[in-house]
Order: structure tokens, then C-alpha cells, then sequence
């Protein structure tokens, strides 16, 4: 990159506005096509951030910047790429702190250096500069449903019904918090780490710093994961010695928990790659656990005391962390995944001694992946009973429960003063015991 691209902020937009469009195009995570593109582009880290921050906001407003360009455009342009060019160059006027100018002569520049877009310069001024002088109006504009996808819409409102759907939309809008497992002490790393100590055991970050910076990161006392995915292991309820399968382990969260508990743990993951991580956290946490890199549909090994199965899902309960995820997945995704669900479930029950443990958890929102996947589980495998939560278990939320006793948590529950500390990640979670 020369001297003058980077005086005008050029490679962090042009990131950006790569990695939205290569996305859309993919249907793959927007975090996966980051670390793809952001090599190619050199960029500082406080520049990687900026481009991370631009194509996350864009996701997560889309249906809001859509629409503005929209109403300002005679018609709409048939080139996609335009589209997401606007796209980020609006997201940065309407919801970050870049001054108007940098966002609007940024996409200029990035249309001209285009081989196809270098006409369109002077258009693109045009529109930018209106989307900023008509901020106050578009920004007034704030309905519940704008950035959520119909089918998702849909889908929410039939399941949870309007008033809480509405609810998730809106949480849907604001930053996920950071919150930390601990090995042990929670209390007192609360205090250090200036957090809070949740009712679920977790801590909360109050500011949002460098992780990696932190006192307490470089030896391991404590890993990040969202308040509702320390649930799932928590109610595992591993004891030390005990021989415990983690079907879908990695990166590790949840082995980390398993393993900090005294368990034998077998981390198990289908993706070589992702379980080089888990045992990179691990070794950072100074915990032990067997890996092997295999389908879980294929393990065969003596029985074990519990299993966990945080299975692969749509991950719609992530959206406030992955914003993307709402306008990249489908319905045929769910429907595909709920199979896999129930395979990896049947393989489960198969791996358990009697009396053994399952706990059976997804980070998604849709039924198909939680509610009627526990009802199937249980239909098919007159074996297992269910094990009611209880709210103790889970720091006295009771909102959390459903009326079967498993744990359904939502982005609008855990409510504290400030949008930005509030929320869970979505998850189901349902815990079984082997009768015979
Ligand atoms: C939701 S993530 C797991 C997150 C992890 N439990 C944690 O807490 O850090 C799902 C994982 O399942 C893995 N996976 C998908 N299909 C699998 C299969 N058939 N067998 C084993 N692992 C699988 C994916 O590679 C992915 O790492």
C-alpha cells in the first residue's frame, strides 16, 4: 500500500468492504473470510480492527442501511459489490465515530481504484454525503424488526411470540459483553479484572480492553466464554476422575471447564484445524485433556460416566456476536443441521454407561435445534429420562427455564442498567440420565 492510501484510511475500508461482499457471496462466516483477506492487506492491528468494526456494524444493520440507500437512490444498483461498497460507507457515517469525510471520500477512492466501479465516484459522493446530512431522520427510524431477515422474523415470532421476539430483535442491535470463566476464585478475580461477578457463576467485563492484556490472561486463570455457554458443562456436573467425552469440543470452552473440574476428558472435534486451537487454549490454561480429531459419528470407545454435546448448529443465538450469521444462513441449513443433531444425539446415547450423563446443548434460537430436538431424543430412547435444571443451577434464572425443565436463554435476558452489559448468548440446553 502507498503512503497516500494509507493517510486515507484505504486498506481498512477496503477490508471491509471485501470481506462484506465475499461473505455474502460465500454464505460463510465473516470472521473466517477476516482472517483469509486481512493477510493480503498488511494492516496495522488498530486498522485490522477498524475493518473488523465496519463489516460487523454493516451486518449488523443492514436492514437499516438497505433501506437509507434505498430511499436516496433512483434506482438500485444492479452491481452487488456497489451495494456493500455504499453499504460500509453508510455503516460508517451512521453508527461508528469516523468523521463524515473519511467515509465518504474513502469510498470515492476505493470506487476509483476499481476496474469496475471507477465511474461511479461521483454517484457515490452524492448518496454518501446524503445518508450524512439526513443521519438525524434515518436514525429516527427504529423499527424493532428492520435489521432481522423476514424468515427469521417469522420463525421467532411463531416460536417466542411477539412481544419477546421483538425483544431478541432489539438485542440484536447492541454488542454482545465479554465474560470469563475462571478456574477458581471467581470473587476475587472479579475484583481484579474490574468485572462482575454474575449469578451464574461468570464474570462479566465492565470495560471493553485488550484480553491478552489482562492480568491474569498470560497464566491462564481464566478463558473467555459467554455467560449462557458456561452452562452447559456447569450442569454436566463433572466430578474429579470421571471419564468424560466433549463431542464437539473445540475451541475449547467447555473442555477447559470440564477439564479445570478434575475430569478424564476426551475432547473430541471433526476439524483438525480447530482442535490445534483447543489445545492451544488449553496448554495457555494449563489443562489436560485427550483429543482426537475424528466425526463423532465414528468414535468407538468403552462407555463413558457423561457426555457433552454442544452440537453444531445454525448458531442464530449468536447473532449479537456474529451479526452476519442472520443474513448468511437458511432455512435449508437448520433443516440440514437438525439431522446432523440427531445423529450425533442417537451416538451419544450409545457412548454412555447406565446411569450416565448427557448434556445436550446448541447455540441457536430454532426449535428444530433444541426444544423439538429434545423431544425427539427422548421419544426415540425410552432409555434416558430427563433431568429437570433447576433455577439454582443456574443462578436462580428462572426466566431461563422452560416448563420441561430444560434451559432456554435469550440475547434479551439478564437485563442490567446499560444495553451494552446485558444479554445472553441464545441457547438451548438439556440434560438426560441413562436409566438402564
Ligand atoms: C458449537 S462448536 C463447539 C464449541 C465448543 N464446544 C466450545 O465450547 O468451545 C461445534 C463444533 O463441532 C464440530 N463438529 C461438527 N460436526 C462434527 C462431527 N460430526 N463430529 C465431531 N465434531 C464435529 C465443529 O468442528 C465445531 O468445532
Amino acid at each position: 500500500m502507498d503512503q497516500s492510501q494509507e493517510q486515507a484510511g484505504l486498506g481498512p475500508r477496503r477490508l471491509a468492504w471485501l470481506a462484506v461482499t465475499e461473505t455474502m457471496k460465500r454464505r460463510v462466516p465473516l470472521d473466517d473470510v477476516l482472517d483469509e483477506l486481512s493477510p493480503k492487506e498488511n494492516l496495522s492491528p488498530r486498522d485490522e480492527a477498524l475493518a473488523r468494526a465496519i463489516a460487523i456494524v454493516t451486518f449488523r444493520r443492514l436492514g437499516t442501511l438497505g433501506r437509507a440507500l434505498n430511499e436516496r437512490l433512483n434506482r438500485e444498483p444492479k452491481d452487488e459489490r456497489l451495494l456493500h461498497l455504499l453499504a460500509t460507507g453508510a455503516a460508517q457515517i451512521l453508527f461508528l465515530d469516523v468523521p463524515d469525510h473519511a467515509a465518504v471520500d474513502s469510498s470515492v477512492r476505493l470506487a476509483q481504484e476499481d476496474a469496475k466501479l471507477h465511474h461511479a465516484g461521483g454517484f457515490i459522493n452524492a448518496v454518501l454525503r446524503r445518508v450524512a446530512r439526513e443521519r438525524d431522520m434515518i436514525l429516527s427510524q427504529q423499527e424493532p424488526w428492520l435489521d432481522t431477515p423476514t424468515w427469521l422474523e417469522e420463525r421467532w415470532v411463531a416460536q417466542y411470540g411477539e412481544e419477546l421476539a421483538a425483544k431478541i430483535a432489539e438485542a440484536h442491535r447492541s454488542m454482545a459483553s465479554v465474560d470469563v470463566s475462571v478456574k477458581d476464585d471467581a470473587s476475587s478475580w472479579a475484583e481484579r479484572l474490574n468485572g462482575v461477578l454474575l449469578p451464574t457463576g461468570s464474570i462479566r467485563l465492565v470495560e471493553r480492553t485488550a484480553i491478552r492484556e489482562l492480568p491474569g490472561f498470560e497464566e491462564g486463570a481464566w478463558w473467555v466464554q459467554d455467560a449462557a455457554a458456561a452452562l452447559p458443562a456447569r450442569l454436566l456436573r463433572a466430578k474429579a476422575g470421571e471419564r468424560i467425552a466433549d463431542l464437539c469440543a473445540a475451541p475449547g470452552g467447555k473442555t477447559a471447564q470440564l477439564a479445570a473440574a478434575g475430569a478424564n476428558v476426551l475432547a473430541v472435534d471433526r476439524s483438525a484445524k480447530r482442535l490445534k486451537r483447543l489445545e492451544e487454549n488449553l496448554a495457555r490454561l494449563r489443562l489436560e485433556a485427550e483429543t482426537r480429531a475424528i466425526d463423532a459419528e465414528k468414535l468407538d470407545e468403552v462407555p463413558f460416566d457423561a457426555i457433552l454435546l454442544d452440537a453444531p448448529c445454525s448458531a442464530t443465538g449468536t447473532i449479537r456476536r456474529h451479526p452476519d450469521v442472520a443474513w448468511t444462513k437458511s432455512e435449508e441449513d437448520i433443516r440440514k443441521l437438525s439431522g446432523l443433531q440427531m445423529r450425533l444425539l442417537d451416538k451419544a446415547a450409545s457412548l454412555l454407561k447406565p446411569g450416565g450423563r448427557l448434556v445436550y446443548c446448541t447455540c441457536s434460537l430454532e426449535a428444530e435445534e433444541g426444544e423439538r430436538q429434545a423431544a425427539g431424543f427422548l421419544a426415540r430412547h425410552p432409555d434416558f429420562a430427563r433431568q429437570p435444571v433447576t433455577a439454582e443451577e443456574i443462578g436462580g434464572l428462572s426466566e431461563c427455564l422452560t416448563p420441561e425443565g430444560d434451559v432456554r436463554t435469550l440475547p434479551c435476558h439478564l437485563v442490567s442498567p446499560g444495553q451494552e452489559r446485558s444479554g445472553l448468548d441464545g441457547f438451548f440446553i438439556a440434560r438426560f440420565v441413562k436409566t438402564s
